[in-house]
């Protein structure tokens, strides 16, 4: 009889990742964001939802498109506008039922399932995520496994500072022999299975910041609204005629759907061009000197900076410079943010890896700093690890500070999903699943117990 493999699912804020442990890419990756359409007939979501790629991206008459995380734990923005505060759990559910039995037409319920989460989950959202497994999906066996520890498995690194560069959030998670450590005590993947105890006095250091893929996304469209673009997305225009003044633009030729879509329908499709750009225009500065004040005199380069042309989908076509670095520079010095923070302004990216640095236990900081591991997506920006080293090494002047990543796009991409098919997969990992009996007989609490 053939083995029934283990499902992984790695819920992130752009997308969710799944597929089959063992293997070594998610089988699907849909977006996190899902359309609402008001709809009377379907009051449990206030509207019925549209998920996956093409629904999200379909011409639909009131749709608004929406992103059930917040902050990166699983709550939704609803939340904000209190009036559905458990709706975003509900549209959870489905994002997830829409991976495992839509996209990998598996039946949930016959797979043990591993899910990842952010090493800041509160213990709230872990057991409603517990009671979602065995409750709706009726899954045989289940496991919460921390990002950050599937990260440093992925990367063959089990003992790592693990620095994930992704969405909404940047953070960094000092992991030490499979174990991450979080707020002075070091939090036990499990009980039961003898992970080496460690008898250093640790008030670490797991640190994140708002610094990652989207607030690139957030500073782009700003200089691009600043510099008189029009950010009409592919999906609305009929024609496009090539033009590079951008005094004297031709006409819009719009598609007619006989509605206006939704701004945040509008957005969403805008985000798809500014998303293109980042990955094939944006660079990261990495000069031994300070990013210029003025980036239409940078004075001496190392090495001189490629202008780069870009064609917007509405034809304008205009050719880039450091005006490539303006944003991806905000990452790394926030204070120059094209536009700035409402609130506090956070700190740095490397700024925040020194603070938890700092607050490691003297023995651990050398082997942390020559064992950074660099994954999330928003870190195959071109020069990203180059600028980080640069800056760490000016922060660590004495021990070696090492970083690692991957090679291979997806491997980075889909560092967590892939930390998480080989545990999994692992023998070893067996006697860490709780069984749907375990949770019967004790309810979502179990997921403190065995996996804190
Ligand atoms: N080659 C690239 N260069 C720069 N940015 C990229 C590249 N590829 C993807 N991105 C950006 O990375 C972000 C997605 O990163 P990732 O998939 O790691 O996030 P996530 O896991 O969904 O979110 P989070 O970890 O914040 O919950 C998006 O903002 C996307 O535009």
């Amino acid at each position: 009889m053939e083995a029934i493999s283990a499902l992984v699912l790695d819920p992130g804020t752009n997308t969710t990742r799944c597929g089959f442990a063992g293997e070594d890419t998610p089988k699907t990756c849909v977006p996190t964001y899902y359309g609402i359409v008001p709809d009377p007939e379907t009051p449990k979501y206030f509207g019925s939802l549209k998920i996956g790629e093409n629904a999200v991206s379909s011409v639909i008459d009131g749709m608004e498109i929406r992103n059930p995380m917040n902050d990166g734990i699983g709550t939704s923005q609803l939340v904000h506008i209190s009036w559905a505060g458990l709706e975003n759990w509900e549209v959870t559910t489905e994002i997830w039922r829409h991976c495992i039995e839509y996209k990998l037409s598996s039946r949930v319920e016959e797979h043990p399932l591993l899910v990842t989460e952010p090493i800041w989950n509160p213990l709230k959202n872990r057991e409603r995520t517990t009671e979602i497994v065995f409750e709706d999906f009726n899954v045989p066996a289940y496991f919460l496994v921390k990002s950050a520890v599937c990260e440093s498995f992925a990367n063959s690194k089990p003992s790592s500072l693990v620095i994930d560069v992704g969405h909404a959030n940047t953070s960094v998670t000092p992991v030490v022999d499979g174990i991450p450590l979080r707020k002075g005590r070091i939090h036990l993947l499990q009980s039961r299975v003898s992970y080496r105890p460690f008898s250093h006095n640790l008030y670490t250091g797991s640190e994140r910041t708002p610094l990652a893929g989207l607030h690139l996304t957030t500073q782009l469209r700003h200089q691009f609204s600043e510099m008189g673009i029009r950010m009409t997305p592919w999906l609305m225009l009929k024609s496009k005629t090539t033009y590079t003044d951008l005094t004297n633009p031709p006409q819009l030729r719009l598609r007619d759907y006989g509605f206006q879509p939704h701004q945040s329908f509008i957005e969403y499709q805008q985000d798809r061009f500014i998303h293109e750009f980042k990955e094939s225009m944006s660079e990261t500065w990495a000069e031994p000197r300070s990013f210029p004040a003025d980036i239409n005199n940078p004075g001496d380069m190392l090495r001189p900076m490629a202008e780069k042309s870009y064609e917007f989908p509405d034809g304008y076509q205009r050719r880039f410079m450091l005006d490539r670095c303006v944003a991806t520079e905000s990452l790394f010095n926030p204070s120059l943010s094209p536009k700035p923070f409402t609130g506090d302004t956070p700190k740095g990216i490397a700024e925040m890896i020194k603070d938890s640095v700092d607050h490691l236990d003297a023995d651990i900081r050398a082997n942390m700093l020559s064992n950074i591991v660099v994954v999330g997506a928003t870190s195959l920006l071109y020069r990203f690890n180059e600028r980080l080293s640069q800056d760490l090494v000016a922060m660590f002047p004495g021990p070696r500070v090492k970083l690692q990543s991957s090679g291979q796009t997806p491997e980075r991409k889909y560092s967590a999903w892939l930390g998480g098919s080989i545990l999994a997969s692992c023998g070893a990992f067996h006697q860490l699943w709780i069984s749907k009996q375990e949770y019967d007989e004790i309810g979502s609490n179990i997921i403190e117990r065995r996996a804190k």
